[in-house]
């Protein structure tokens, strides 16, 4: 899997301490990732007042060590201070700064504002009038920075223990931490930037990263290629959608079983219609196919659970999308191995329940308890694998919120899991690719239009 490491508060931790058992020095390391951070406020900023807010552990010395170095430069800085430095590293940085520290409470606002009052150590939410002076600082500043995390989004989980203000830009010490992705925290920032701070960082989390595709093979043909089969319902637009999304993934094949039959191609789906039930489980028979999908405008009727039942019966990798995910809820049946679901939040409850912590912790266990890929949707999407592995998606077009989407998506991940009979990959390269045609089309796209973006988006990552 491809992407920077994403870590929690402890496993942050436990790579620092790891860092110095190996030699390196603690006030060192703080110097480090004052420096990388200074540098991009440096390129990032202006050379205008700025203000520096600093904390009593060491994201506070951050940002006196931020202080100094963009003072060394000639930014003219102020720094203020919620109370005392209780680090002996952020007592150094502070001892390091030769300017005055004003209190926080009291002091006028800048041009630029740094926050560096809380970081990993976050514990609780910031007192009211803690957060309501930071969040008037913020909104008097024409640049905000945010110096590891906004001050009041708890590490882990992306919640908001307090009024957080919108930051420019929030600078990732070391390595993504879950809030960097995870809503509500991930919207309040409109850039972030990772700072390497040449720690070892061991995780199965990783941030998404771009897919990495391969061409068709000389002697490919289209059974080598992938055949992605659809089961199609009582909505036909649906599994239409998914049909041409899979049909532009890379796949070599694809069918789609229905009552209906469209009026319109692309005429490289080949259709075949049916009446009863019996005729899809002879359709779904064949062993070449290399991922079947059933969901996209399904239905919730005794046909659609009997449609779903076929599926569940069949050995092929599935792939299990809105309705099929609503009606496996009702259904207590294992899924074929390497399947995928593909659930929104309101059918991830409706088929978990109420699991305890973060959006990533969630997406985990359902993976292990499930046995298959699990592609937990949303603004951040989280696709975990039942061995553990995530990989978290940030960053979409929030135009993606229409309808139709979900279905392109799903044909795309069939798609995906045809040609590479991977599932975590395939669920990877799916959500990395809609994402991607997602910006392609810009603004008030229709689902639609995802399709005819796709064989560029593809073509991007050969
Ligand atoms: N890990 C790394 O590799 C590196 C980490 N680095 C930096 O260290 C940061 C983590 O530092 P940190 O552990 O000292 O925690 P930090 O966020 O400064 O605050 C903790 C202090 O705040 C207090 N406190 C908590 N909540 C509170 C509240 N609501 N209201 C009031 N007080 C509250 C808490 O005390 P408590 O009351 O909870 O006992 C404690 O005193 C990290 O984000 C990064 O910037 C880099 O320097 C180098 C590389
Ligand atoms: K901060």
């Amino acid at each position: 899997m491809t992407g920077v490491p994403i870590l929690t508060a402890a496993q942050m931790r436990q790579a620092e301490q790891a860092a110095f058992r190996a030699g390196t020095d603690e006030y060192a390391l703080m110097e480090i990732a004052g420096r990388a951070a200074a540098e991009i406020i440096w390129r990032a900023g202006h050379r205008r007042d700025t203000l520096v807010l600093c904390g009593p552990g060491n994201n506070g010395g951050d940002g006196f060590v931020i202080a100094r170095l963009l003072k060394e430069r000639g930014v003219p800085v102020r720094v203020a201070a919620l109370c005392d430095s209780r680090t002996a590293s952020a007592q150094r940085a502070r001892a390091g700064w030769d300017g005055p520290v004003e209190d926080m409470m009291i002091a006028a606002p800048a041009v630029q504002l740094v926050d560096a009052l809380f970081g990993t150590g976050l514990s609780r939410g910031l007192e009211d009038a803690v957060a309501a002076r930071l969040c008037w600082l913020a909104e008097d500043a024409a640049l905000t920075f945010a110096v590891d995390l906004p001050s009041g989004v708890e590490t882990d989980s992306g919640a908001l223990l307090s009024a957080v203000p919108h930051f420019g830009l929030c600078i990732a010490l070391g390595a993504y931490k879950p809030a960097h992705l995870l809503h509500p925290a991930a919207g309040l920032v409109d850039r972030l930037v990772l700072a390497d701070l040449g720690i070892e960082l061991p995780s199965h989390v990783h941030r998404l990263g771009p897919a990495e595709l391969t061409a068709p093979g000389a002697d490919s043909h289209k059974y080598t290629r992938g055949l992605v089969a659809v089961i199609g319902g009582a909505m036909p637009g649906a599994s239409l959608l998914a049909s041409i999304a899979a049909a532009r993934s890379g796949a070599g094949s694809v069918r789609r079983y229905a009552h209906d039959l469209p009026s319109a191609g692309p005429h490289a789906i080949v259709h075949r219609q049916f009446d009863d039930i019996d005729e899809v489980t002879g359709l779904v028979s064949d062993e070449r196919v290399g991922a079947l999908l059933v969901g996209p405008g399904l239905g919730l009727d005794a046909k659609a659970a009997a449609l779903l039942d076929v599926a569940l019966s069949s050995a092929h990798p599935l792939v299990l999308d809105a309705d099929a995910l609503t009606l496996l809820a009702r259904k207590d049946r294992p899924l074929p191995p390497d399947s995928i679901l593909t659930p929104h939040e309101g059918e991830f409850h409706r088929l978990f329940g109420v699991l305890p912590g973060s959006k990533i912790d969630r997406a985990r266990s359902a993976a292990r308890s499930s046995g298959a890929v699990v592609i937990y949707k949303g603004p951040d999407s989280v696709i975990a694998a039942p061995d553990g592995r995530v990989a978290v998606a940030s960053g979409m077009s929030s135009w993606l919120s229409t309808a139709g989407t979900g279905d392109v998506l799903a044909g795309l991940v069939a798609g995906r899991l045809a040609v590479t009979s991977d599932p975590l990959r395939a669920a990877c390269e799916a959500v990395w690719l809609h994402g991607d045609a997602a910006r392609r089309c810009g603004a008030a796209f229709v689902a639609d239009d995802l399709l005819d973006a796709l064989p560029a988006a593809i073509a991007a990552r050969l």
